[in-house]
């Protein structure tokens, strides 16, 4: 699915309203009934609400659902923030509306808070919407910091009053913190990053009927990957396959004490369909590996019974994953430098791997090319040195994997899969419970073994990440956020694969 900068949207709103075509104030009455119909579901008419509108056409929604939810026989108390004499067009006519069936307060300064409201009082947050653009200062930024300190459950209208759609905000800016952010059409790019978490809530998009025909032409490249984009990147098994078409999988991985690391990553790949799967380990796993999986051919290298300190020929696997646990003796780092130079076909780079490589950068130049990354915040820091916020680390992972050709999966909360081509990819399946040891370890396997079954890269990342997402949000249901763990995410990876294939 398209994300869309805030000057796209008013574009396509423009194109709507001119095309479909529809006058803007009905096309705000919609926005305004889907964000009520959203409401209604997931709020008590038992609990009074407070609407603070400003006076654009966010404002103008705010007011709107103050009408519509009236109407629902929910008691409403309205404010208006008077910035100026005039409000929008739409914002005006609303205010009529509601003004002929309510009365509506206005709040022009600072002596007017706090504003008394009941102790069980939903807030919704109707002051700055896409049309924020600069920082809240003022009388409007006393008001939002009463609201967060009122600790009521807040809603956004489309974007939480002083958070940027799509541009960074500054560290003291002063912003609501929703607990839920209905948005309209489109979940906004800030919506993704992880850094504005307490500014979003859960978020929810509902449909307004932009037209269908300018989403499609207008182009972004920023996507998300939801359950329908995913399904369409899923490949049929067909009946007569037999082991050889699915790909030979090798797994580099493990180190004294790290195992584990191993294990899990070849785990992984065979839960992800790998025909066959091979991991190259330290000989003081050998045990340990062909024990707790048989399925697994298993090598060893070298004279160190620790480390993977020699990489034999491996011209006869499809895909390679290297990093899990490896290391960083430089014994390790002189075979992978090795390796690199010599594969073609593109490898999943993780871990200690990424540890290495941002320690040798001369590889780079030498990778295959469409190689994918799988990095956390400090391994990509490591790579590409310090970064000041989300959208720089978005941007320095676009110049990177152009500069590379390869993909970069920048893990977190929406992990970002980053394109060669300039495209990022915010997943969005998965949950907190993942963030644990192994979790990224599983991952690699799941990408090694999609790319041994012959997906592009960039569509084994996409789909990879979606999966390992999908099977941790199965586990979380099945063993809770707090206890799962990352062998509980790859035992769920089938039904993953099941629930998509019948998305
Ligand atoms: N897209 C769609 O399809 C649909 C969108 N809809 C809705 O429209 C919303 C966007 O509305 P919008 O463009 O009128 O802007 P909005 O956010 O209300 O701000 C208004 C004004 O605030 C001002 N201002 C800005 N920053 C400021 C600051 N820091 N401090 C103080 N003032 C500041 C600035 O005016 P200025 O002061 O510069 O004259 C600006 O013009 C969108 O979020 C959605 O809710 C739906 O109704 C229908 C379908
Ligand atoms: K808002």
């Amino acid at each position: 699915m398209k994300l869309f900068t805030a000057e796209q949207i008013r574009a396509l709103d423009r194109y709507t309203i001119e095309h479909e075509p529809i006058a803007s104030i009905d096309l705000m009455e919609r926005a305004a009934q889907a964000f009520t119909d959203w409401f209604v579901q997931h709020y008590p008419a038992s609990r009074p609400v407070a609407i603070f509108c400003g006076m654009g056409n966010n404002g103008g929604d705010g007011l709107a659902i103050a009408r519509l939810l009236q109407a629902q026989r929910y008691t409403v108390q309205c404010f208006v923030m008077k910035l100026k004499a005039q409000g929008s067009d739409d914002f005006e006519t609303n205010l009529q509306r509601l003004q002929e069936l309510t009365t509506v307060t206005l709040l022009e300064r600072a002596e007017q808070l706090p504003v008394a409201l009941p102790d069980d009082a939903l807030l919704i947050d109707a002051l700055f919407g896409s049309g924020l653009d600069r920082p809240v200062e003022g009388f409007p930024a006393q008001l939002i910091q009463f609201l967060n300190r009122t600790k009521l459950p807040t809603v956004a209208v489309d974007i939480a009053s002083g958070l940027f759609a799509d541009r960074p905000n500054g560290s003291g800016d002063v912003i609501v913190k929703p607990e839920a952010t209905f948005s309209f059409q489109f979940p906004k790019l800030a919506f993704l990053l992880p850094g504005n978490a307490q500014y979003v809530g859960e978020w929810y998009v509902g449909d307004i009927g932009l037209h269908p025909e300018v989403i499609q032409q207008t182009e972004t490249s920023w996507f998300y990957t939801d359950a329908a984009a995913a399904r369409a990147l899923l490949q049929p098994r067909t009946r007569f396959s037999h082991k050889g078409n699915f790909g030979r999988a090798l797994l580099i991985a493990g180190s004294y004490g790290k195992i584990g690391a191993a294990v899990l990553s070849a785990h992984a790949c065979l839960r992800a369909g790998a025909g066959l799967t091979s991991a190259l380990i330290p000989q003081c796993g050998y045990k340990i590996m062909q024990t707790a999986l048989p399925e697994v051919m298993v090598m060893t290298a070298g004279s160190n019974k620790k480390i993977v300190s020699d990489f034999p020929p491996l011209g006869a696997y499809d895909a390679i994953g290297v990093g899990p646990g490896l290391g960083k003796d430089f014994k390790t780092a002189k075979a992978l430098g090795g390796l690199i130079e010599k594969m073609i076909s593109p490898m999943v780079i993780d871990a200690d791997a990424i540890n290495l490589t941002a320690e040798n950068q001369a590889w780079l130049a030498k990778l295959p090319r469409q190689s994918i990354f799988t990095p956390h915040p400090k391994e990509f820091e490591r790579l590409v040195g310090p970064v000041a916020n989300d959208y720089e680390r978005l941007a320095r992972a676009k110049e990177f994997a152009q500069r590379y050709q390869c993909v970069i999966v920048l893990k977190g909360a929406y992990t970002a899969v980053v394109l060669w081509n300039g495209e990022v990819h915010f997943n969005t399946t998965g949950n907190p419970g993942m963030a644990k040891g192994g979790s990224g370890d599983a991952l690699t396997g799941i990408l090694t073994a999609l790319l041994a079954q012959e997906y592009d890269s960039a569509t084994a990342a996409k789909l990879g990440v979606y999966l390992h997402g999908a099977a941790g949000d199965l586990a979380a249901q099945h063993n809770g956020m707090i206890a799962m763990t990352a062998t509980d995410l790859i035992e769920q990876l089938g039904h993953a694969f099941e629930q998509l294939n019948h998305a």
